[in-house]
């Protein structure tokens, strides 16, 4: 869902893309600092109990997963190459923060449920682009569905936001497991999106 805002995130970084570009800086290095910035801040915040400063920090951190794209593209230099480290290093940041919050909910945050709630989104949302990656591997297509990278990342990082305001857990328990549920739901999608393409392909 929040992929529609892919054209406004375009237009409120390129002049800072472009600033980056003239200073020297390489979009494969704002890829680079982006993910090392989002898995510290989630491996030190989230199991310190942190939710707020964690939160703001990965938002910040995140936000350079559009920027290095919009670099590359005014830069003329997208490809396969940005592509493939992109993708890889985004299951690094994904990993990070939902492990820091199973040990934080493990530990020091004291609540098994919403622990292995966060354990579920990080297995569903590996999967989700397992199966995009994977189809594409084939010559298919399976992008899309209900909760795609930026959509999970949002509802995470807002539930730790609230919840380090101080509302109760149970805030990041509901989230989690409406997160687990539409990560399920979007590997459905993209299944049935596979199977339909071997279906056609096959006719
Ligand atoms: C700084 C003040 C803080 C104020 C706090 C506000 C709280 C807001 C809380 C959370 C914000 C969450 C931000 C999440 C940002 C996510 C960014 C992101 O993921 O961008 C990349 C994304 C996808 O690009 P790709 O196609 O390259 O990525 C592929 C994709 O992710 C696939 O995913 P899959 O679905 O398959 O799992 C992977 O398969 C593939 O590997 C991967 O490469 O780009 C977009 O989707 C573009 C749209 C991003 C929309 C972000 C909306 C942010 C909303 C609010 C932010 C508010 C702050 C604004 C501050 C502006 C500062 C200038
Ligand atoms: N270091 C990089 C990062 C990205 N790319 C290209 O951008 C595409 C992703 O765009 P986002 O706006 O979602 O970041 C990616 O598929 C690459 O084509 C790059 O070349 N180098
Ligand atoms: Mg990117
Ligand atoms: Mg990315």
């Amino acid at each position: 869902m929040l992929s529609r805002l892919r054209g406004a995130m375009t237009r409120l970084w390129t002049p800072l893309a472009d600033a980056l570009l003239r200073a020297g800086v390489s979009p494969d290095a704002v890829t680079v600092v982006g993910t090392v910035g989002v898995v510290v801040t989630a491996l030190w915040a989230f199991p310190t109990g942190h939710l707020l400063l964690g939160a703001l920090v990965i938002t910040v951190f995140s936000l350079t997963d559009s920027l290095d794209g919009v670099m590359a593209r005014r830069a003329g230099r997208s490809g396969p190459w940005g592509a493939f480290l992109d993708s890889t290093l985004d299951r690094f940041g994904d990993a990070a923060v939902f492990s820091g919050l199973v040990v934080w909910y493990a530990g020091g945050g004291d609540d098994r449920t919403t622990a292995a709630l966060a354990l579920a989104c990080l297995v569903l949302g590996s999967v989700v682009p397992y199966a995009r990656a994977r189809a594409e591997g084939l010559g298919m297509t399976a992008s899309g569905g209900i909760a795609e990278r930026a959509d999970r990342l949002f509802a995470v990082l807002v539930a730790a936001l609230v919840v380090g305001l101080g509302a109760p857990t149970a805030v990041m328990t509901v989230v989690l497991a409406l997160l687990a549920l539409a990560s399920a739901v979007t590997v459905a999608q993209r299944v049935a999106a596979v199977h339909r393409q071997v279906r056609e392909g096959a006719r």
